[in-house]
């Protein structure tokens, strides 16, 4: 490497620092790179641990009280004591406005005035994103900053010249402060509830490197980092901004990282409307939960136990209502709801993977080699809890062997789905089993169809299923004799079949079964046909059904389980 050789800004920003009592170790050198704006170097070697690198006064660490203080004069006249990061936007575009007048103006003048945050792409190059997180978060936060940077204008003392308060000027300004802010309560050492990003000239000089060991060391008069281990003569000195994913790393600060250790997918789940019973299982008082998906963590415990509260019946949810007052017991509620809970799992994950779109670009500028980075991360993660999930379905169906020694996902899934066939029964199985011979013939020429795909086209798989289970409960082949006992215990009373559920199975028996009787009298004839017992079949279905994909073509699929 070539001597370094800081630029005179940088020299004008520590001298400007240490002229109120700052500090930069005269080992370090900072220096503009080409690609990500200052970085800092050892000119000789660093002696760890705790070698103080970079300190800054308090009095020019910019926070709300020295915003408000300049934008306001008298602090309590600033309207934005609950969003202090909209005071602090404000000051550092009127810092930018002064211009060699603002106190600031050595570090200003430092400050990058192009970023490669997603809110700075073009039209095509947000493209590239499109079914990530960031595609969608990029038009939210463009959204609440315009809507803020109004509310901030409006705000403004008449002193000021609002119409040098640009939208482009404040874009900036937040994204500075995304870019290079400390917590405040880390820099004053005070609550972590009321933390807010405050700026930190010159010690926010460094670049990222995660797990990199460095001390922050807050006192009254100043702001230091220091490092935690020795640095050679030549090396890159590094902050360590966090346990930051890359999602995280490329929304604030536009940049990813290849082997990015604290790398997440993150699944924000609405919560759909639930009973009383199963709201007080997911905290009643949240609207959706957020689940991170991470490499050494693919199917997280809370997430499957998100999705079996979401898919319980009444049953499986007493169950589990009982199960949470036993620590340290697994919380399934049994075959069905494990295999409903991780089919609907599976169907989430895939379709979040499959709206992501993998497009290799020849050459990759900076952004899109971000992109790319931050894309082929969460395919991988995706892909890794999509072969967690298949992995715990198999579990939960006690395939043998029961560990199996391969991640080919065609294998586990063709394997879960035949063996799906011991555990239950779906429109496929019944329409190719010659036992069931009679009842299909009647379903073909009655509906006019001619396979459970044709059932499935004209969006009647349930009802079908509901005349098969009628059948089913009426005939009760002996092997089904123990499931048709436990379905009696469990759905043929007075408190599953209500008066008004009872009613609404009256209009499918009056338009189903004269017609299927004419031509299947021995079926459909018998005087056990009844509304209420096609309720009773129809609160089976609801409650005992799963969907499952179809491990060929990926189609869902209706199972009823029948393993009891
Ligand atoms: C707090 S600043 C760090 C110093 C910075 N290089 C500067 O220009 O002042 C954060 C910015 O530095 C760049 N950066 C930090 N760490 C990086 C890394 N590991 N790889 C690429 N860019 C990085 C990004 O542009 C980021 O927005």
């Amino acid at each position: 490497m070539g001597e370094l050789r800081s630029s005179n800004d940088y020299d004008e920003l520590v001298r400007w620092a240490e002229s109120q009592g700052g500090y930069c170790s005269p080992s370090l050198i900072i220096t503009k790179s080409e690609t990500s704006g200052s970085t800092a170097h050892a000119k000789t070697a660093i002696e760890g641990p705790n070698a103080r690198l970079l300190s800054c006064p308090t009095s020019l660490i910019i926070d709300y009280d020295k915003a408000a203080a300049h934008i306001w004069e008298d602090p309590h006249a600033c309207p934005f004591l609950r969003s202090p990061e909209i005071a602090i936007r404000l000051f550092l575009c009127n810092q930018r406005i002064l211009g060699r007048d603002s106190p600031w103006a050595a570090y200003i003048k430092l400050l990058p005035t192009e970023f490669d945050t997603p809110l700075y792409y073009s039209h095509d190059e947000l493209e590239m994103l499109r079914g990530t997180n960031v595609f969608g978060e990029v038009e939210l936060r463009r959204h609440a900053w315009v809507e803020e940077w109004k509310r901030g204008v409006m705000h403004l003392p008449s002193k000021f010249n609002k119409t040098l308060f640009s939208w482009e000027l404040y874009l900036w300004a937040c994204t500075v402060l995304s870019s290079r802010s400390f917590p405040s309560s880390i820099v004053f050492g005070t609550s972590e509830v009321d933390s807010y990003p405050v700026l930190v000239p010159l010690v926010d000089s460094l670049n990222h490197k995660p797990q990199v060991p460095v001390y922050w060391n807050a006192t009254a008069d100043s702001f230091t980092i220091s490092s935690g281990d020795s640095i050679a003569a030549g090396d890159e000195v590094f902050n360590n901004y966090g346990l930051k994913g890359n999602e995280e790393l490329l929304m604030g600060y536009g940049f990813c990282l290849e082997n990015n250790p604290f790398d997440v997918v993150t699944l924000k789940l609405r919560h759909p409307r639930m009973s009383a019973d199963k709201a007080e299982l997911v905290s009643p008082e949240m609207t959706e939960s957020i689940f991170h998906l991470s490499e050494s963590s693919p199917l997280p415990h809370e997430l499957v136990n998100f999705f079996r509260i979401v898919v319980a019946n009444v049953r499986e949810t007493e169950r589990l209502l009982a199960l949470r007052t036993v620590p340290g017991l697994s919380q399934t509620a049994g075959m069905r709801c494990e295999l409903d809970a991780l089919g609907k799992l599976y169907n989430a994950v895939s379709m979040k993977l499959r709206g992501i779109s993998v497009t290799g670009v020849a050459h990759p500028n900076k952004r899109q080699q971000s992109m790319s980075v931050y894309i082929s991360r969460q395919v991988k993660i995706l892909s890794q809890s999509l072969l967690a999930i298949t992995r715990a379905m198999y579990a939960a169906l006690h395939i043998q062997p029961e560990s199996p020694d391969t991640e080919d996902m065609t294998f586990l899934r063709t394997k879960v789905y035949q063996r799906l066939a011991d555990c239950g029964v779906n429109l496929d199985l019944v329409f190719s089993s010659p036992r069931f011979a009679e009842f299909t013939s009647a379903i073909k020429e009655g509906f006019d169809v001619s396979s459970p795909s044709d059932i499935r086209a004209a969006d009647i798989e349930d009802q079908i299923l509901v005349l098969f289970v009628s059948h089913l409960l009426i005939s009760t082949p002996a092997e089904y004799s123990a499931w048709a006992d436990a379905m009696h215990q469990r759905y043929n009373n007075a408190r599953e079949l209500d008066e008004d559920y009872v009613e609404d199975f009256e209009r499918l028996f009056d338009a189903y079964i004269p017609p299927l009787a004419e031509l299947n009298s021995t079926i459909f004839g018998e005087q056990k046909w009844t509304p209420r017992l096609m309720a009773w079949a129809g609160k089976v279905v609801d409650s005992e059904g799963v969907v499952v994909e179809n491990c060929e073509d990926g189609r869902p699929e209706y199972w009823i389980i029948t393993a009891v």
